[in-house]
């Protein structure tokens, strides 16, 4: 654990998965304030809702973890202690009320139900939507980041399908896709196996 993760009402935690550097450790690579070996980090991060009544209710509280580069992490803890929360804040979703966050970029995030991110007519469209906004990337670079994505999630032969017709767990799959196009440096999954079967849980 590289930090402390305080949640209210009861703690999360962040555990790391699994590195997928063997060269580098993490002690002497990781720099604070130099995004060269940083991933994600946030410090004394804050986040409150108000109530009708006017009342600051906390979600967040003095957050503090650093998340070295190459490395995945996951964040646990009971329903409602804010994970989802801090993934948000950590996509640009949603600003803390107080406290840093650096998250090196690109970055991308899959939501916890993959309704609220497939948007376009077709699977192929739908991953091809987040390379949109590099305008200089020719066609034949989007359709070969597409294909490689879906067949990182097995959903090649899908490429064609309208999203409506997909099960939830299809479009959880087109969902991670899109994300993978973009080849991020930074991928941020919310609850990803909730729609997936057995044999693809453990897949992820
Ligand atoms: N905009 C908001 N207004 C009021 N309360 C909110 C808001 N956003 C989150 N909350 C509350 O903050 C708490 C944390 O929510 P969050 O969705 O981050 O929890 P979680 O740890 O991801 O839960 P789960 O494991 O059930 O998905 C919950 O009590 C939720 O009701």
């Amino acid at each position: 654990m590289s930090g402390q993760c305080l949640l209210q009402p009861s703690p999360s935690r962040l555990f790391p998965l699994r590195s997928t550097s063997t060269t580098l450790s993490p002690s002497v690579n990781c720099r604070i304030g130099v995004s060269d070996y940083v991933a994600v980090e946030c410090r004394n991060l804050c986040f409150s809702v108000s109530t009708r009544q006017g009342i600051s209710v906390p979600i967040l509280r003095d957050c503090s973890f650093r998340i070295p580069s190459g490395q995945l992490w996951m964040v646990l803890g009971p329903n409602g202690c804010g994970k989802s929360t801090l993934l948000k804040i950590l996509a640009g979703v949603v600003n803390p009320t107080s406290g840093n966050v650096f998250v090196e970029k690109p970055k991308n995030f899959v939501f916890q139900n993959p309704d609220h991110q497939v948007v376009m007519p077709t699977v192929e469209a739908d991953v091809a939507f987040g390379l949109g906004k590099y305008h200089d990337m020719s066609q034949e670079e989007v359709k070969s980041r597409v294909i490689k994505a879906l067949d990182a999630v097995g959903m090649c032969d899908y490429m064609q399908r309208p999203i409506q017709t997909l099960s939830g767990g299809q479009k959880q799959r087109v969902a991670i896709a899109g994300a993978l196009a973009e080849s991020c440096k930074v991928l941020l999954l919310d609850e990803l196996t909730t729609f997936l079967d057995e044999s693809d849980q453990v897949k992820v």
